[in-house]
């Protein structure tokens, strides 16, 4: 499929032109928190001796990427399944994880990934935070769309929920049938919520579906920052810029409010102020 951002290379972080951007959609695991780590070890801790019991192709950290990452639980583990030609009965979101079921697996990674996040905590990324701060300091808004359903708890354990009001997650896409990455369609709902064009909002992620949901839709900025995808596979899911840590992005983010700050005075901002006279000086 091809779509309209295949033909741009991405721009410099520091050119990148935030101006019309008000609204800001983050992804939550590996672009706020680190957890797409704990993700990713989760599934690990799943699928390794999974594989190995059925003799099939060992199971790698590639795998996570090209599967996994970014999509709804159960459609990951459809997806993997697949990828080895191994089929499962699809099964209840009720089942145990001792279950040998599409959604018996899911919850199995999942018990992997809360045992983990209880033991270990989580800190947010320092420069995404940074990042919030300047948004905030710039009068934007900002909201949270995740796939997962541990949103809200790992949001919580990382102490930032508060700077959220708009959570799109895995539970609120199951609760209004919103499809899920690498659909654009969550992070859509996450600007309506925030009363914003989607023309207007930047869509910011680190997974190949997150990208691919950014490029797909209406967005003003889809931003990839690269957690182990690779810069070169960003751009050509369609990232119009690509960092390795959020903070980046602030000298663009502050030269666009300084730009439209001159704008509202009347200023042309490419224009330089004029010598001063003796008469300004007295
Ligand atoms: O199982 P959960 O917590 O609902 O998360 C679903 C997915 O959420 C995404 O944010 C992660 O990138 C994936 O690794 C994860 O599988």
């Amino acid at each position: 499929m091809t779509h309209p951002r295949d033909a741009h290379a991405p721009v410099d972080p520091r050119e990148v032109d935030l101006g019309g951007i008000r609204g800001w959609l983050f992804d939550l695991d590996g672009v706020l928190t680190p957890t797409a780590i704990v993700h990713m070890h989760a599934w690990a801790r799943l699928f390794a001796p999974f594989l190995d019991e059925r003799g099939a192709e060992p199971y790698r950290d590639a795998d996570y990427f090209a599967y996994i990452d970014g999509k709804p639980r159960y459609d990951g583990v459809r997806s993997l399944l697949e990828s080895r030609g191994i089929r499962l009965p699809e099964g209840e979101v009720s089942d145990a994880p001792t279950e040998e079921t599409v959604h018996g697996l899911g919850n199995r990674k999942n018990e992997a990934f809360n045992a983990t996040l209880a033991e270990e905590g989580v800190q947010p990324y320092p420069a995404s935070v940074a990042l919030l701060d300047a948004i905030e300091r710039a009068g934007g808004d900002v909201a949270v769309v995740s796939s997962s359903k541990n949103a809200p708890a790992v949001l919580a354990a990382a102490g930032i929920a508060e700077r959220f009001e708009v959570v799109v997650d895995g539970a609120v896409a199951a609760r209004e049938g919103i499809p899920g990455k690498p659909a654009p369609d969550m992070f859509e709902r996450a600007a309506e919520l925030l009363g914003l064009p989607p023309e207007e909002c930047a869509v910011i992620e680190d997974a190949e579906s997150g990208v691919k949901a950014g490029a797909s839709g209406p967005f003003g900025v889809v931003v990839g920052v690269d957690r182990g995808v690779g810069r070169e596979a960003l751009a050509e899911l369609g990232a119009d810029v690509i960092v390795d840590e959020l903070d980046e992005l602030i000298p663009a983010l502050e030269r666009a409010g300084e730009t439209s700050a001159a704008l509202n005075d009347g200023v042309d901002p490419q224009t330089p102020s004029p010598t001063p006279t003796e008469e300004d000086r007295a």
